[in-house]
């Protein structure tokens, strides 16, 4: 592994993100088929197209639970190494999805820990990650207990306390009320300006300024 780590967005210091002609399926059918993208530092996609056209999947795929039928999914170091490796997805990208992929018996606490402590990160950002999304009243609740909104919070602080340059959100904003839409918008604008990417499945626009890239319907 060639890439240096210790960016402002923590884990690998990535420059850039390339999707090379990807064809990618899912059960009998090719979602798509030769799809390039590229996002470099500090610039935002936003992925758009009817349901169904395969935008989770892509992300999915970007973070490494589906593998594409053809082509390369390439992260990029500051010295312009190329690489598709394990560490570079798990150390450079953060998939924030429609499941949260919380263990419903856990308290917030429980689970914020256990997902940033695996994540590596210390306190510092633990602390700044729950007074930016508020969470001290939520973090003795079981996560089960959490309303949509409430995960999605949750969700966003891990981002926050571990971070990493490149962010896959699938509707980011979906359950989020007026004012933590607004947080949220906040941290993509932080994460950008700090040289970040973001890489984002919508159906509405996204609060900060990227570059539309659409999949299509494919019924
Ligand atoms: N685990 C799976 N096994 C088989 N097919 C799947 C699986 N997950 C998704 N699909 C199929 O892949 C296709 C693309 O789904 P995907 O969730 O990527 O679309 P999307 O563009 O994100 O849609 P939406 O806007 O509704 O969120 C759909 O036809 C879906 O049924």
């Amino acid at each position: 592994m060639d890439i240096e780590r210790g960016s402002q967005q923590g884990g690998l210091m990535l420059t850039a993100l390339d999707i090379q002609g990807v064809a990618l399926s899912r059960g009998e059918r090719v979602l798509f088929r030769d799809l390039s993208l590229s996002i470099k530092t500090g610039q935002a996609v936003a992925l758009t197209g009817a349901n169904g056209a395969g935008k989770t999947s892509l992300l999915r795929a970007v973070a490494g639970f589906i593998r594409p039928d053809a082509g390369r999914i390439l992260f990029h170091g500051v010295d312009g190494v190329a690489v598709e490796t394990e560490t570079a997805r798990r150390e450079g990208a953060h998939l924030l999805g429609h499941l949260e992929g919380l263990k419903p018996v856990r308290t917030a606490g429980q689970e914020f820990d256990f997902q940033t402590g695996w994540l590596g990160e210390g306190r510092k950002r633990r602390v700044e990650a729950i007074e930016r999304l508020a969470l001290s009243p939520l973090l003795d609740l079981e996560t089960r207990k959490l309303s949509a909104g409430q995960k999605r919070r949750l969700s966003l602080a891990r981002l926050v306390a571990a971070p990493r340059p490149i962010w896959l959100l699938d509707e980011p904003l979906a359950p989020l009320d007026e004012r933590w839409r607004g947080v949220a918008a906040d941290l993509m604008a932080d994460h950008l300006a700090t040289g970040g990417m973001i890489l984002a499945a919508v159906h509405d626009p996204l609060p900060v300024a990227a570059r539309e890239f659409d999949l299509g319907d494919w019924a």
